[in-house]
């Protein structure tokens, strides 16, 4: 039986992927197909199926989460989220995420544009690879995505209608104890060498800390301001000097704006930490681009396309995007910490092979991370916030 006809969930494998392609009649029917598996993602199975002219990728969510296996069990949901959000926010910015061809709730697969002329954007900084566009890319996604889909911009049912449509409790409870809970516990998940041991006790043992992030977390679980992206990071960017695409929002919902912001500034600043001299400049630089372009590119919807009569009233635009800048430097700060001593690392700090280089730059994100936490108020201009960086990271 054809497999979409089942109607039934099962993993694909090399071939069945093929097989699926074939039954979709994605390519012409005599084609020569080779498919292979190339996730290298915590939670879902990636095939490329090529052909000598042509190429395609299927995504498909697994009952759990991969980088774990069965024992963590997971909705396959997550598959019609992240097809959802990559449709809705290429409304606004096609130019900047994949084509989604097909998808299919019951395999929990999205057919997509293939990407492979791309580098995932983490692997190329990490080799020192210079992306001229990322920033203000990046910039225009975030304020585009954003604004397009918040209060603003929405007539308050659609808005709604949305946020229910994007409910994603699971993916969210992911961020919720990886991001912002575990870290600042003894909790068996957490990940980090003995060296650091003392440093994270100290971080366990911080109550004024403990307390500015449970804040973070409480905007986190209660501010419906736009349909994020939810797992910003650079894993999620494909690059090249002159293109951006956003790929993997399954951990989208409607959230607080700053969450998406905070996450790419932070794995900016996990390159700031591990970068020298010029080459760090170019990220700082970018540090500075992404929010100018961001805060330029968001006040010109507003005053052209706000809905909401506040956006009219003098003054509230500055005031609404200095709520987003605080909340984004206090999750810059929380995705610091969580990175270097929580579930889910990034090869950037992980991939140092001198242990004493690597734990300076793992000091260096912890001090960072808990000093964004705890004096964000007073960190009010993206000059700021980069003074502060570069007082850590030296
Ligand atoms: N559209 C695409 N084109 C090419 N490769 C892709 C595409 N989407 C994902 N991949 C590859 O699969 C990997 C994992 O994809 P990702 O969506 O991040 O999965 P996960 O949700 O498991 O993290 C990416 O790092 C990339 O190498
Ligand atoms: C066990 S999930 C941890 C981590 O995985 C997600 O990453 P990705 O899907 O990009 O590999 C996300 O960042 C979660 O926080």
């Amino acid at each position: 039986m054809a497999i979409l006809e089942k109607k039934t969930y099962k993993g694909l494998t090399e071939e069945t992927a093929i097989q699926l392609v074939k039954e979709l009649e994605l390519f012409p029917v005599h084609a020569e197909l080779t498919a292979r598996e190339i996730g290298d993602g915590n939670l879902n199975y990636v095939f490329r199926i090529a052909s000598e002219e042509n190429s395609v990728i299927i995504k498909q969510a697994l009952p759990y989460a991969k980088v774990v296996g069965e024992s963590w069990p997971l909705t396959l949901k997550r598959a019609k989220i992240e097809a959802d959000a990559l449709v809705k926010h290429g409304e606004y910015v096609p130019a900047f995420v994949p084509k989604v061809f097909r998808t299919d709730e019951d395999l929990a697969i999205t057919i997509m544009e293939d990407l492979s002329h791309l580098k995932i954007a983490r692997t190329g900084l990490i080799e020192g690879e210079y992306y001229p566009n990322l920033a203000k890319h990046i910039g225009q996604y975030l304020a585009k995505t954003l604004f397009h889909t918040s209060d603003f911009a929405l007539h308050p049912f659609e808005k709604k209608r949305l946020a229910s449509a994007f409910s994603n409790p699971e993916l969210c409870k992911i961020t919720e104890d990886l991001v912002f809970t575990d870290p600042f516990f003894n909790i068996d998940t957490n990940d980090y060498e003995p060296e650091l041991q003392s440093d994270v006790e100290e971080i366990w043992n911080h109550t004024e800390l403990k307390i500015a992030a449970a804040k973070i977390k409480q905007s986190f679980l209660t501010e419906a301001e736009a349909l994020l992206h939810g797992d910003l990071h650079t894993g999620s960017i494909f690059a090249s000097e002159e293109e951006t695409k956003v790929i993997d929002p399954e951990f989208a919902f409607y959230g607080p704006i700053g969450f998406d912001v905070g996450q790419f500034f932070a794995h900016l600043v996990f390159q700031v930490i591990v970068r020298k001299g010029e080459d760090r400049e170019i990220i700082v630089n970018q540090i500075d681009e992404v929010w100018q372009e961001f805060y330029s590119v968001f006040s010109e919807l507003w005053k052209s396309k706000g809905v909401d009569p506040f956006t009219k009233v003098d003054g509230y635009r500055e005031v609404f995007l200095a709520k987003v800048f605080d909340d984004a430097i206090g999750v810059v700060g929380c995705e610091l910490i969580r990175r270097t001593i929580g579930l889910s690392h990034v090869k950037d700090l992980d991939g140092i092979e001198d242990s004493a280089v690597r734990l300076k730059a793992k000091r260096a994100a912890l001090s960072l991370g808990t000093n964004l936490i705890l004096k964000k108020a007073s960190i009010k201009t993206i000059k700021q916030f980069i003074t502060t960086i570069e007082e850590f990271t030296a």
